[in-house]
């Protein structure tokens, strides 16, 4: 068997990638700029059984060696997407992207890692864990674990340490929206961030105000608003910036690192800036569609069309998406992910009569390197290594796997990208290789390209065609205190001395 594009989409499929002949164990990138978030420089790289070898110009090899001409492209870390969800059931339903078809979207589009979110089981960690570690089985390239916390009790505290001292799970995410379901209470958060604390652990905000979504979707159904533009109307971005500076301020008092997740509007975002400015350790992480988009599509007239684009929190009216990029672009806001989490126009439809029943989210994993090289990079918003790493250096510090993840130096995992500047990318759901029937991207073109994608030191994508094994993915353990936590023992040490000294008052007399 050949690599025939009949297979589907392109696919190489178990059983052809040897056919393929295509992948190697030796590998010479030539003549490329290769960029790191540190630096670039005109460079070869070599790559022998999966991993960095050397980076430096003029670089002699052996034969039985793949060379792959880059001059006059960009060499660059494979992206890595900390905000994914791959066959997550959600609101009655499952993501129509697994394991599989999810991580080939990724690689075709230039990301070699992403970090997905664990759902507990009933409440119950391990069980969430096993059931995701099945979901893997058929992955095709490194990925690691992020853990939700739907409930509490002793058992979920206990149940935190074995997350982080066995099974290399490092972050862990409260939902403070979809009351009834994943929502926690102020409590709850206030004891996860603690238990974050003790282990070292990033504490992640899904931040929205839950009470108030509910109240808002009542007052939307109340006035017969039923379409998706209902969904928009329901949590407006007040909703986000309240709870985002709620979990500041209990982060604050907790003094642990914060993470807020899929940051949509200024009001989130003004309140990251002025936690950060004051000294406040905050990440956020805005995606893809905050980046890109705005909410105009969800008053489209047709539902199919409209529904695609419901995701929470909503994305916003126009103007949002242009501060999203100029905080990305100086550092308010860290790192970009893309929240994948797909569902077909058959599943949208659940929710045809009723918004509240849209299953909520948005594609991202193929599309968000593309987007972002031309949105920010190809208009000169951003320089080529910020681009790096807000694109995957940042996500593997943060998760405390760099250097092995988000760079391209000596003994760094083989995971690579050939980006060419003067080549151009289109998006459709007729190619992409997404499940999906829709793409919330339909018709966007830019420039730059992916025109290689090396995964584990292997070619997994080149010439458009993908070569991927399903089982060849690693499964990448996070460990705990990473950068974000250097310190911070010093800050409490300080600020308990400072209470220490019980002031001695004299009886007031009788
Ligand atoms: C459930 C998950 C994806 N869906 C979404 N953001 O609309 C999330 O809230 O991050
Ligand atoms: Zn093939
Ligand atoms: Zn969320
Ligand atoms: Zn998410």
């Amino acid at each position: 068997a050949s690599c025939s594009t009949s297979e589907p989409q392109g696919f190489c499929a178990v059983g052809y990638e040897a056919d393929c002949g295509l992948s190697s164990e030796k590998i010479l990138i030539k003549g490329g700029t290769v960029v790191n978030a540190h630096r670039k420089e005109v460079a070869d790289v070599y790559i022998e059984d999966g991993i960095v070898v050397s980076v430096r110009p003029n670089i002699k090899v052996g034969d039985h060696v793949k060379i792959i001409d880059a001059t006059g492209k960009y060499v660059m870390p494979g992206g890595i997407d900390p905000h994914t969800h791959l066959e997550m059931e959600f609101m009655g339903t499952v993501t129509i992207d697994d394991f599989f078809t999810g991580q080939a979207a990724a690689l075709a589009g230039g990301t070699t890692m992403h970090i997905d979110f664990v759902i507990p089981v009933n409440g119950n960690l391990t069980a969430g864990l096993e059931s995701y570690m099945n979901k893997a089985k058929k992955a095709v390239m490194d990925y690691g674990f992020h853990m939700a916390i739907t409930k509490w009790d002793e058992g979920v505290s206990k149940d935190m340490e074995l997350m982080v001292n066995e099974h290399g799970i490092n972050s862990f995410k409260f939902f403070m929206a979809y009351k009834g379901s994943l929502m926690i209470s102020d409590e709850l958060l206030l004891q996860g961030l603690q238990k974050c604390k003790s282990l070292g652990a990033i504490a992640m905000v899904h931040a929205e105000n839950g009470d108030a979504v509910a109240e808002g979707q009542k007052r939307m159904i109340d006035l017969g608003i039923t379409g998706p533009e209902g969904h928009a109307l329901s949590r407006p971005p007040v909703l986000e910036g309240e709870a985002t500076a709620r979990a500041i301020r209990l982060a604050n008092f907790v003094n642990t690192p914060l993470y807020v997740v899929h940051v949509m509007s200024i009001d989130a975002m003004e309140e990251i800036a002025k936690a950060r400015k004051e000294g406040q350790r905050v990440i956020g992480e805005p995606v893809a569609s905050g980046l890109i988009l705005d909410d105009s599509w969800l008053w489209h007239p047709d539902y199919t069309t409209a529904a695609k684009y419901v995701m929470s929190p909503p994305i916003r009216t126009s103007g949002h998406d242009k501060a999203l990029r100029a905080a990305l672009s100086t550092g308010v806001l860290q790192l970009v992910g893309t929240d994948h989490c797909t569902f077909n126009s058959t599943q949208k439809a659940l929710g045809s009569e009723d918004f509240r029943k849209i299953p909520n989210g948005v594609n991202g994993i193929e599309e968000r390197m593309h987007l972002i090289w031309d949105k920010m990079v190809e208009s000169g918003q951003m320089t080529v290594t910020d681009y790096v790493r807000v694109t995957s250096t940042e996500c593997a510090k943060v998760f405390n796997i760099y250097p092995r993840k988000g760079a391209i130096l000596e003994g760094s995992d083989a995971d690579i990208i050939i980006l060419n500047p003067n080549a151009s990318f289109k998006i459709a759901s007729a190619s992409h290789h997404s499940r999906s029937d829709t793409n919330v991207y339909e018709g966007t073109t830019g420039k730059g390209k992916v025109e290689a994608t090396i995964s584990q030191g292997r070619v997994v994508y080149e010439d458009g065609k993908l070569k991927v094994t399903p089982g060849s993915g690693r499964y990448i353990r996070m460990p705990p205190f990473g950068y974000l936590f250097d310190g911070m023992e010093k800050a409490d040490a300080a600020y308990f001395a400072s209470l220490n000294a019980p002031i001695q008052r004299t009886k007031s007399a009788a």
